[in-house]
């Protein structure tokens, strides 16, 4: 069985800056692979080529052996999905925004199930809200839900507790761990690496410098 996602020579460079610099890491299913490194080092650009919001000078991303230059993006970017370091919301509800990825492809919307995921981000009751009331955290969450409502095969996490405290992140972890998706996850949080992380990567300068174990990473 070929890795769930694979990068090969995975590169990116903007006016001579080599913000992802010749990458290849074979991920397996259902393994949660946490980037560190240094700010700059260039893992919000390597996350973000991973399903296309940007696009690689060289080199490529296969996702279940298949070159992802071959799947329409849209479907890529359901398949693959990223929750952003600051997500932008619609104006609107909650619930809206938690459901707008199945209302923008005209797909059925459980309702019990988005309440239940909003539940058990901690947002219990918060469906009819309107988003212009919410805190950072709270919208960061909101985010979580609406890129796992899509029912991604992938999930693609930048610094996705970096705004929350330490029960909202708890929960974060735990429906993360009880989803069991091939997750690749970008923090700042040595102990959250430790926690959760299968293998760690380490970014520096755009390059992969180190991968491993979190024991063997991070010292
Ligand atoms: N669209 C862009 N065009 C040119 N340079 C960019 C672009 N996006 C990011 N950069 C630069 O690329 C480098 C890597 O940025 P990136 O955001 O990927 O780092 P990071 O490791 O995620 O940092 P942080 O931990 O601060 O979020 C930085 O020097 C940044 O200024």
């Amino acid at each position: 069985m070929p890795p769930t996602l694979e990068t090969r020579n995975l590169t990116r460079v903007v006016e001579d800056d080599r913000l992802v610099d010749g990458i290849s890491v074979a991920i397996r299913e259902r393994e949660v692979i946490v980037i560190v490194g240094p700010s700059g080092a260039g893992k919000s650009s390597f996350l973000r080529l991973l399903n296309r919001l940007d696009e690689p000078t060289a080199g490529t991303v296969l996702l279940d052996g298949v070159d992802y230059h071959e799947i329409p993006p849209r479907e890529l970017r359901v398949r693959v999905g990223l929750v952003p370091q600051s997500p932008a919301l619609v104006p609107g509800t909650v619930f809206e925004n938690a459901t707008r990825g199945l209302t923008l492809r005209n797909e059925p919307i459980d309702a019990e199930r988005t309440t239940q995921m909003l539940t058990q981000l901690g947002l219990d009751g918060y469906e009819d809200r309107t988003v212009e009331e919410l805190s950072g955290g709270e919208t960061q969450r909101v985010a979580i839900a609406r890129t796992l409502l899509n029912g991604p095969e992938v999930l693609l996490l930048d610094e996705p507790t970096a705004s929350l405290d330490s029960a909202s992140e708890a929960r974060v972890e735990d429906l993360l761990s009880e989803l069991g998706l091939t997750t690749v996850l970008v923090t700042h949080d040595e102990e959250q690496a430790r926690r959760i992380g299968d293998r760690v990567m380490e970014l520096r300068n755009g390059q992969l410098v180190r991968l491993g174990s979190p024991t063997e990473v991070l010292s």
